[in-house]
């Protein structure tokens, strides 16, 4: 029997609670300067999806006994937010997720997306001159965290089926050392190679914890900020002469991998923006002026593996191993 589709949930839940308990104490890394977030405003949009076979008669009988009304799912994501008691988005989905399959047994799966709505610092002043306000915060309309978790219920209690951490809609402008060359050229070719664009990527980067307790931040030195993955990918794009997006993205893959043992993956989505240039005066100047490019857009999608970081190290090895001059 074919195994048919059927969930339904709430989208867009909106949640902001102020003065979370901060998280502290993030193992600095050195690529970023991030170490915590006072969690002073911590905002969220969330979306909930809820299964269960007992949900059947509810589509095709009318029978709404089983239901849970959405609306009442909003009130009970935004209750939980009052009680939870830790400091990240990751940690809450998992409280709000179980407390959900505790409360109505005809939920056999919920899975919640949690979307970070980022608030910023902005400077204040104090007696010892400028700090930062912790009272006033500028909304970012930025790259933002994201999370998911997908639980499921078992014979005894729940389990996690599925869960992942992002940061998404970053976008990075690197205005020269990009090159995109020796790409296949016949009939529909009409690219040049370019030894030098201005490469401007959007990435979506989710990253997966071979122990999802890990992510939840109650040990913050096991916690991957989103952060500390936007900062790596930065400065991994600064000291890269990029071939493309496709080998840009697996070098950020491997450093992200390399710096968190905690992970087991880190997948990609990017898209490339790269800018077209309108006026050229090259060889005399490096300024130039660019415009966005027209649709459409190219994609990758990549998932680096722990086992890229053992090839990658075998082959230096092998290379370490090759005697010299041979
Ligand atoms: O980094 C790139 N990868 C591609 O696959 C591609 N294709 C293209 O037209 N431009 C680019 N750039």
């Amino acid at each position: 029997m074919m195994e048919r589709a059927m969930y339904y949930g709430k989208g867009d839940v909106f949640a902001y609670k102020t003065y979370v308990k901060p998280l502290l104490g993030v193992r600095k890394i050195p690529e970023s300067n991030f170490s915590g977030r006072n969690n002073i405003v911590f905002g969220l949009n969330a979306k909930v999806s809820v299964g269960g076979k007992d949900f059947l008669p509810s589509f095709t009988k009318g029978d709404n006994s089983l239901i849970v009304a959405t609306d009442s799912m909003k009130n009970f994501i935004q209750r939980h937010l009052a009680s939870y008691q830790g400091s990240t988005i990751e940690g809450f989905l998992s409280y709000t997720a179980k407390a959900f399959l505790e409360k109505y047994p005809q939920m056999e799966t919920v899975k919640i997306i949690g979307e970070d709505l980022p608030f910023e610092t902005v400077s204040a002043s104090s007696s010892a001159g400028l700090t930062e306000s912790d009272l006033v915060f500028k909304r970012s309309l930025n790259e933002a965290s994201k999370s998911m978790i997908e639980m499921v219920r078992t014979e005894g209690g729940t389990m996690i089926a599925n869960h992942s951490s992002s940061i998404i809609k970053l976008q990075l402008i690197k205005v020269r050392g990009n090159s995109f060359v020796g790409f296949v050229r016949d009939e529909y070719t009409t690219l040049p190679e370019d030894s030098n664009r201005p490469l401007f990527v959007y990435l979506n980067i989710s990253w997966k914890y071979e122990n999802v307790i890990d992510s939840y931040g109650e040990n913050p030195s096991l916690y991957v900020a989103s952060e500390q993955v936007r900062d790596i990918a930065a400065f991994v794009f600064h000291e890269t002469e990029t071939p493309s997006i496709q080998n840009l993205i697996y070098l950020i893959g491997c450093r992200i991998l390399e710096r968190f043992p905690q992970l087991i993956e880190v997948m990609f989505e990017s898209q490339n923006h790269t800018w077209d240039t309108v006026v050229d005066h090259s060889p005399d100047t490096l300024s130039k002026v660019y415009t966005e490019p027209r649709p459409p857009y190219g994609f990758q999608v990549f998932s680096v593996l722990r086992e890229d970081l053992d090839k990658d190290k075998a082959d230096e090895n092998s290379l370490k191993s090759t005697p010299q001059g041979s």
